[in-house]
């Protein structure tokens, strides 16, 4: 049914990256988890001792050094780590690297070609700088999260995707690729200022760049793409599932109509944004009559732009999804989506081990990044490492 991830292997477009990546929340792990799905060799550098419950939940593919960055020997020891790394993607508020003598201008100068990226929520200037907050704070502060949500309610966060893992994870990992291409020809790494609040804002250009085109005049939830019209709107059917309607384009949304089974001539005209509060009723009446499989039947094969709303559970056995093997399973029969996008010559090969216990490759690691066995058996005796072969994360 889904196609297993091989791992290991073939030649990826990451193959021989070395990269560092030092334990965070959500947006790092999904960075680091992108590279290394890539063909990096990604290494989550664990705090030691080690925190009593690991939250990383997207260590695909990454091995794990547990490391005392808060006593001298264990910054010593990744300051060397970084002389022989590509990448560090670092995830703390401004200032925590600078405070442990592991800032840019040290490890720059100890490796010029490094690629430092530094994944915060507000960025390294600025007033809040220095200031906790989390994913909703982000997008508050972006501008965009004004713009989500339904009419006459207060702003929504969709989960924690859009600062976290989009303008986060994701354009860190973008910045990275920039940066290493550009050493290909410079031959120096750079610094990555990666904010989240800046992420968002960017990958939300469109909202910012379509406004004089009247999408987003009216207030929230009454616009084209908030929820205000009824052909891109989410209604519910007889079994109590949902279908998701997109129907903007004129050809698409006269399918729409025919598909719904009404009578375009005895219908206002699709633009009318005052009738919208009445045909998105009408639209919900009758999408209520059908079950969502009844509805597909009539809607699959056409243009109409209308799709099931799939749980977690049905969307990796959707046709369409098990026809692209878009969803994988690792060793623990645990489901997650395969690597996007799909490279042709050199695809992903996401690993399908369990993610790794903190500290189960500290010494693998170290040794292979130049420590001798007497400095490792030193770090250990100092307590600045910890080894942990056999227990699990949790
Ligand atoms: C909405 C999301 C957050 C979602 C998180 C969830 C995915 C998880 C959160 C809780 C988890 C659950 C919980 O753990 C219980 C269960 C555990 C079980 O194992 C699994 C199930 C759980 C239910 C579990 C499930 C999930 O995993 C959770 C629900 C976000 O928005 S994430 C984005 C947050 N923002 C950023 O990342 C921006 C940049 N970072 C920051 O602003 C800050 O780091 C942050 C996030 C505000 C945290 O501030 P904090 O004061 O804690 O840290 P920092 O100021 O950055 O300083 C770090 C300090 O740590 C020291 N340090 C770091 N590494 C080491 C080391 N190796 N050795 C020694 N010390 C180290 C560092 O020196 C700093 O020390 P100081 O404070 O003294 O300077």
């Amino acid at each position: 049914m889904f196609r297993r991830s091989a791992g290991g292997g073939r030649s990826m477009a990451l193959s021989g990256l070395r990269v560092l990546e030092l334990a965070g929340l959500a947006p790092a792990p999904l960075c680091g988890m992108i590279l290394a799905d890539f063909g990096a060799r990604v290494v989550r550098v664990d705090r030691a001792p080690r925190s009593a419950v690991a939250t990383d939940v997207q260590g695909r593919g990454k091995r794990s050094l547990a490391l005392d960055l808060k006593r001298p020997p264990g910054a010593a020891a990744l300051r060397r780590l970084c002389s022989g790394a590509d990448v560090l993607i670092e995830p703390f508020r401004h200032g925590v690297m600078e405070k442990l003598g592991l800032g840019p201008e040290v490890l720059l100068h100890e490796n010029p070609r490094l690629i430092y990226a530094r994944l915060t929520g507000f960025g390294q200037t600025g007033k809040y700088a220095k200031s906790a907050g989390h994913d909703i704070n982000y997008v508050a502060l972006s501008g965009v999260l004004s713009k989500l949500g339904r009419k006459g309610e207060n702003p929504y966060a969709p989960l924690n995707l859009l600062a976290d893992f989009a303008g986060g994870g994701v354009l860190c990992a973008l910045g990275i690729i920039i940066a290493l291409y550009e050493r290909t020809i410079s031959g120096k790494g750079q610094v990555v200022d990666a904010s989240m609040v800046e992420g968002i804002a960017y990958i939300s250009s469109f909202l910012w760049k379509s406004q004089n085109l009247g999408l987003w005049n009216r207030p929230r939830g009454e616009n084209l793409l908030d929820s205000g019209a009824p052909f891109y709107e989410t209604y519910k059917t007889s079994d109590g599932k949902f279908m998701a309607v997109g129907a903007i384009e004129p050809q698409f949304y006269d399918q729409l109509i025919k598909g719904l089974g009404l009578d375009s001539d005895k219908l206002p005209s699709q633009l009318s944004f005052s009738d919208w509060p009445e045909m998105k009723k009408k639209f919900a009446s009758i999408f209520a009559q059908k079950t969502q499989s009844e509805w597909c039947s009539i809607f699959d094969g056409t243009d109409a732009c209308v799709t099931p709303v799939l749980s977690f559970d049905d969307a990796p056995l959707h046709q369409h999804n098990k026809q692209r093997s878009s969803f994988i399973k690792n060793d623990q029969e645990e489901i997650s989506p395969r690597p996007a996008p799909l490279l042709s010559r050199t695809p992903a090969v996401p690993s399908c081990k369990r993610d790794p216990f903190i500290g189960e490759h500290t010494e693998e690691i170290l040794l292979e990044y130049g420590f001798t066995q007497e400095e490792i058996a030193k770090l250990y005796s100092d307590k600045v490492i910890e080894s942990n072969k056999l227990k699990a994360n949790l």
